[in-house]
């Protein structure tokens, strides 16, 4: 993968990332759309385990039933019809991208991070953790991108499973006309989805 190039499926690392903090990134991952069928290409899945194809599929029908449910009731909660937030978000084309991503043990786990603080570029982030703590949430708020970042534990392995709930790329998002008013100008200017990634990713101004 290289996502400065846009290509965002494939499998990646944080090793190559050097020092952050004065840490190391100890992070292997894999990314892989899963939704809308034309977006899936099933030769950066894996082959195995056998069966990982199926199971998949059968996940994304239940992410891509729960997408719906929580977009309508945070449509509700900002006073929303239903239906805005999937709608404003590319309606059935909205694309689900899984990652999976896994923290081998590391003998000095207080010079290594996981994954350096951050915030998801999605719209939504479905996060499946395994049993072993890692995941640090460092700040908070309503509606609000929440920074966060991964720890390694010096004995056991850790992996999560994050589904990543995005625009389709070439989908405009920008802040809903219904939440416009004079009293709350935008603060974001509208723009196609590929283009605030690539600005994310590159570190850009949006
Ligand atoms: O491993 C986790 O718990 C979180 C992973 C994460 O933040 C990410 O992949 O963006
Ligand atoms: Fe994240």
């Amino acid at each position: 993968m290289d996502p400065a190039e846009g290509k965002t499926e494939g499998y990646g690392s944080t090793l190559r990332k050097g020092d952050l903090e004065g840490k190391k990134a100890w992070a292997d991952f894999l990314f892989h759309n899963v939704a809308p069928p034309a977006a899936v290409n099933h030769a950066v899945w894996p082959e195995s385990p056998e069966g990982y194809r199926e199971a998949n599929e059968a996940y994304c029908g239940h992410m891509l039933r729960l997408t719906r449910e929580l977009f309508g009731r945070l449509s509700a909660e900002l006073g929303l019809q239903e239906g805005a937030m999937a709608e404003a978000f590319g309606g059935d084309d909205v694309v689900l991208l899984q990652k999976i991503n896994f923290y081998p043990p590391c003998p000095q786990p207080e010079l290594a991070l996981g994954l350096a603080p951050h915030t998801d570029m999605s719209t939504l982030t479905v996060l499946l953790p395994d049993e072993v703590q890692g995941l640090q949430i460092m700040s908070n708020g309503r509606y609000k991108a929440v920074l966060h970042r991964t720890t390694v534990s010096r004995e056991k392995t850790r992996m999560s499973w994050p589904v990543f709930v995005e625009p389709p790329p070439e989908h405009a998002v920008g802040p809903h006309p219904q939440l416009v008013t004079d009293e709350f100008p935008a603060k974001y200017k509208a723009k196609k989805f590929k283009d605030y990634k690539y600005c994310k990713i590159n570190k850009l101004p949006q």
